[in-house]
């Protein structure tokens, strides 16, 4: 394989039980999983099937009870919070649904907070700040709040704040849920000009038009993958049309 020699992101044996008032939910039941580096994987499935649960294990925001991940060929079996909060902050980028956007800090304050976190100092996090809001389209609004801010906008803040510190591995769990199909190209066409830039994303989304900017779709249900294709890449193909399904060799 080109590049690292080991898979950006690999994951086996995964399983994950709730435990909530009305009993326990097996919500992840043995999963293994392969992420290339530079690879754009999209998790697809049914309320319910477990792809939020595979997207926070992956992340470190939950343990599994069984199984490893490996970030770069390292095996994350023996971090702990701190470790995992620490490794987040260099390694991995996380896009919420609902944006997770701090509420009392402004829209410049929330995307250089993970860089000044990470060490960066005030002038760097700035210009990084600066660099991503306009490559994002929403210079000029970092004095705003996030509550005075559309859909939309809050979620390419969030994309500026998860991308902030450049993380090889991006984690998005539903990033246009919550927009309107407008927000929804936006979003698609965002992941698509970060993935052709060698970002490795894995992406869980109901929305089978954000899946299809994706390299590899896999689908999850009860808990389980339940099938693995590859999307046409032909170089005809752009981002944001609509891929070939095709079944893996
Ligand atoms: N914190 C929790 N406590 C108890 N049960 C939970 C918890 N989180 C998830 N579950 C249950 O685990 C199962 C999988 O949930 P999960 O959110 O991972 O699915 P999902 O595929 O992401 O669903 P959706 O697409 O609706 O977000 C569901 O039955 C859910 O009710």
């Amino acid at each position: 394989m080109k590049g690292s020699p080991s898979p950006a992101l690999r994951a086996e044996g995964l399983v994950r039980t709730h435990h909530g008032e009305s009993g326990p939910a097996h919500a992840v039941r043995g999963v293994d999983l392969c992420v290339r580096s530079g690879e754009f994987v999209a998790i697809t499935g049914p309320s319910g099937a477990g792809k939020s649960t595979l997207l926070h294990l992956l992340g470190g925001l939950q343990r599994p009870d069984s199984g490893s991940i490996w970030l770069d060929g390292e095996c994350t079996a023996t971090w702990r919070e701190t470790r995992w909060a620490v490794e987040r902050r260099k390694r991995i980028g996380i896009v919420f649904q609902f944006f997770n956007l701090v509420s009392n800090l402004s829209v410049a304050d929330n995307v250089e907070l993970p860089a000044l976190l990470a060490g960066a100092s005030p002038k760097r996090a700035r210009a990084e700040r600066k660099a991503l809001l306009a490559e994002l389209g929403i210079e000029g609004k970092e004095r705003s709040m996030p509550g005075e801010l559309s859909g939309g906008e809050q979620q390419r803040v969030a994309l500026a704040r998860a991308l902030v510190n450049h993380p090889p591995l991006l984690l998005a769990d539903e990033p246009a849920g919550s927009l309107d199909s407008k927000g929804t190209r936006e979003v698609m066409r965002l992941l698509s000009r970060f993935h052709e830039r060698g970002q490795t994303i894995v992406l869980v989304t109901h929305d089978a038009r954000l899946a299809s900017a994706a390299d590899r779709v896999i689908s999850f249900f009860d808990g389980r993958t339940a099938d693995d294709v590859a999307l046409d890449s032909t170089p005809s193909r752009r981002p944001g049309t609509s891929g070939v399904l095709k079944l893996r060799d």
